[in-house]
């Protein structure tokens, strides 16, 4: 009697609460639905409207979600056995902060993020007193293609003053909000520790750590050899003793990518092309599909906003949407005929992809495997699409250059965006995170920002800054909330995937020359691990990839990426000695920002001084 009572206990729990879960997948799929189609709208058209809307639409899923978390919650775990169904159950009750009670201070958090994304999504920076432009195409096209050292100062300070520094006060409230929901449960530290857990890992802040220290030494000889292209094309007077390069003139509005100065530093056939917009998609499309991964689902054609419109303000900033019904998914982008914009278009398709292997899965496992895996695989297939030969094969390029110069030209150009963006893709979240554990406080946001940039990246900024900026603001995902370290982690995962699926393809040869194009057995192994979303621990689904590959590990590792720009290494090693050029930069000293106590002190001081002498003036 007892074993029957016990099992039938065993299977009565478990099938009520796989009941529960078949119920709360359709739930959670609806009011997801009309989340995300309010913040399509919201994106797609910016009024007080369509915010508030949005604003109503998070708030009614925070109901949603505290609600089933409670629901969840009534399961007795114990007397569960089924892995899959305790990680779902798990999944219900991990609600961050819509376990806060509070939902007038949730609504605040809320309208503060769409108010500073919202700010910054509008944003017109003055490049003189009667021109003000939008970032994009406007300043980025300035930023990428001015060889004119003031003009860029002038894009560079412009963009900064219309948009982080107009949301600087909405900062510290937003922090202090999303902190006091985050700490409500008692779960997590702070905000940065819940943006942690998705790595599922209590080792993840040491692991990109000593994943960030390996890859120093290969930026810091990409560094120096670019700081002397630029020395000798803006002039010594331009870069100071201490070794930082000015971070206004390396082609990209936050010098996360340098790829747009390519032409200061390497000669290259790089022809323009004859494409279109359309054209752009479609040759992303054709990618995937010719691994055999899913096209492009008819409404995405439909509902996309692949132009930006004239009649309205958008968030430009480029983004891939999954509405969640198994049949509308879209990319919201203000694309423009440049060969940045069509990785763009080809990283947001990635995206899509993902989105589309992982349809079926239940609602809950529809995501990445971590999210730094969602931006690896928004990335791969540029580790392929942008080798020499396969723009020849779709017309970007007229010829293949010769073997020798060709392979450093094109390991250069590619590291100008693969290795350049390391400290970038690393520091963003240091700060964030900094701010969310107390310690950075908003009068040394700033000086806390810099002191980063500075150290990691090796850049200074062209203008003073002082503590009424807030340049952490004129950087999108800040502002937007997402967090960053995703695409540090993709960086490095992503040449991991693409040594084992070159592998798997039989590819041989360099690896920084493999291209997966037209490979069906590639793209199977890529879409046996896409299909798993995160229904497994990302461990899982990394060895999904690596799998009988000689990098065969279910942990991020530094070596493919090494691996494939070691010949790049060893020439520009050879060319820093050549023209003995100092390696690296005084990490402690950063031109043009004055220190904390430097600065704000000695302004303090000056204002008091100034103030007692006024009053004195008085009674004179
Ligand atoms: C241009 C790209 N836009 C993001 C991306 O595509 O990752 C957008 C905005 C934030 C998240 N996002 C999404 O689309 C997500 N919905 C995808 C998903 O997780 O499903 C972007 O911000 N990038 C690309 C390279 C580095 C970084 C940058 O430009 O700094
Ligand atoms: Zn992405």
């Amino acid at each position: 009697l007892v074993g029957t009572t016990w099992s039938q206990t065993l299977v009565s729990e478990e099938a009520a609460a796989i009941a529960y879960l078949e119920e709360y997948d359709k739930l959670t799929a609806d009011i997801h639905y009309q989340y995300t189609e309010a913040g399509w709208i919201y994106e797609t058209n910016i009024t007080d409207e369509t915010l508030a809307n949005m604003t109503d639409w998070s708030l009614k899923l925070s109901d949603f979600n505290y609600r089933e978390a409670k629901n969840a919650s009534r399961f007795d775990m114990s007397k569960i056995n089924n892995q899959n169904i305790t990680r779902l159950l798990g999944k219900v009750m991990d609600i961050g902060t819509a376990a806060f009670p509070d939902t007038v201070k949730l609504r605040k958090i809320s309208d503060l993020e769409g108010e500073m994304a919202g700010i910054y999504s509008t944003a017109k920076g003055c490049i003189n007193a009667t021109t003000c432009l939008p970032l994009e195409p406007d300043l980025v096209n300035i930023i990428a293609n001015s060889r004119h050292y003031e003009e860029l100062a002038a894009a560079w300070k412009g963009w900064r003053d219309a948009s982080g520094k107009k949301m600087k006060h909405l900062y510290p409230e937003y922090v202090n909000l999303l902190n006091e929901a985050i700490k409500f449960e008692g779960k997590f530290e702070d905000m940065g520790d819940y943006y942690r857990s998705d790595y599922e890992s209590p080792t993840f802040e040491s692991d990109v750590r000593a994943l960030f220290q390996e890859l120093a030494p290969l930026y810091e000889n990409l560094h120096a050899y670019v700081r002397r292209k630029l020395r000798q094309h803006y002039g010594a007077d331009k870069f100071p003793t201490t070794g930082h390069i000015p971070a206004h003139i390396l082609g990209n509005m936050w010098a996360q990518d340098w790829t747009n100065v390519y032409d200061i530093l390497a000669p290259y056939p790089n022809k323009g092309s004859n494409y279109t917009i359309t054209r752009m998609y479609k040759v992303a499309e054709d990618f995937f599909t010719s691994i055999g991964l899913n096209k492009m689902p008819p409404l995405f054609w439909e509902n996309s906003m692949l132009v930006k419109p004239v009649d309205r303000d958008v968030f430009c900033h480029a983004s891939a949407w999954d509405f969640g019904n198994k049949r509308d998914f879209r990319i919201k982008q203000c694309t423009s005929l440049t060969d940045e914009q069509l990785l763009t278009v080809h990283h947001e398709m990635g995206h899509i992809i993902y989105y589309l292997a992982y349809q079926d899965l239940p609602y809950l496992y529809r995501d990445g495997a971590n999210p730094g895996f969602h931006e690896g695989m928004a990335d791969i297939v540029t580790l392929s699409f942008q080798t020499p030969e396969h723009l020849k094969k779709i017309g970007f390029l007229d010829d293949v250059p010769a073997q020798n110069e060709g392979d450093i030209n094109f390991l250069l150009r590619m590291a100008l965006s693969k290795v350049a963006f390391l400290p970038f893709g690393y520091l963003i979240d240091q700060w964030r995170w900094s701010v969310f554990r107390g310690d950075t406080l908003p009068d040394s946001y700033n000086e806390k920002w810099w002191d980063l940039r500075c150290d990691f990246q090796g850049i200074f900024p062209p203008v003073k800054r002082t503590n009424a900026d807030f340049d952490p603001g004129a950087k999108f995902h800040v502002p937007g909330g997402v967090p960053y370290i995703s695409y540090f982690v993709s960086f490095v995962a992503q040449f991991q995937w693409h040594k084992a699926l070159c592998k798997v393809a039989n590819i041989s040869g360099p690896l920084h020359r493999c291209d997966i194009y037209n490979n069906t057995m590639a793209g199977t192994r890529l879409n046996d691990m896409l299909k798993m979303g995160s229904a497994r621990p990302w461990g899982e689904a990394m060895l999904k990839i690596t799998n009988g590959t000689d990098g065969q590990t279910n942990k991020l590792s530094a070596a493919p990426l090494l691996e494939y720009f070691s010949p790049l290494l060893k020439w520009l090693q050879h060319n820093n000695r050549k023209y003995n050029e100092t390696l690296g930069w005084d990490k402690k000293k950063c031109p043009n920002v004055p220190s904390a106590n430097g600065l704000s002190g000695n302004s303090r001081i000056q204002n008091i001084g100034f103030l007692i002498t006024a009053i004195f003036a008085l009674f004179i």
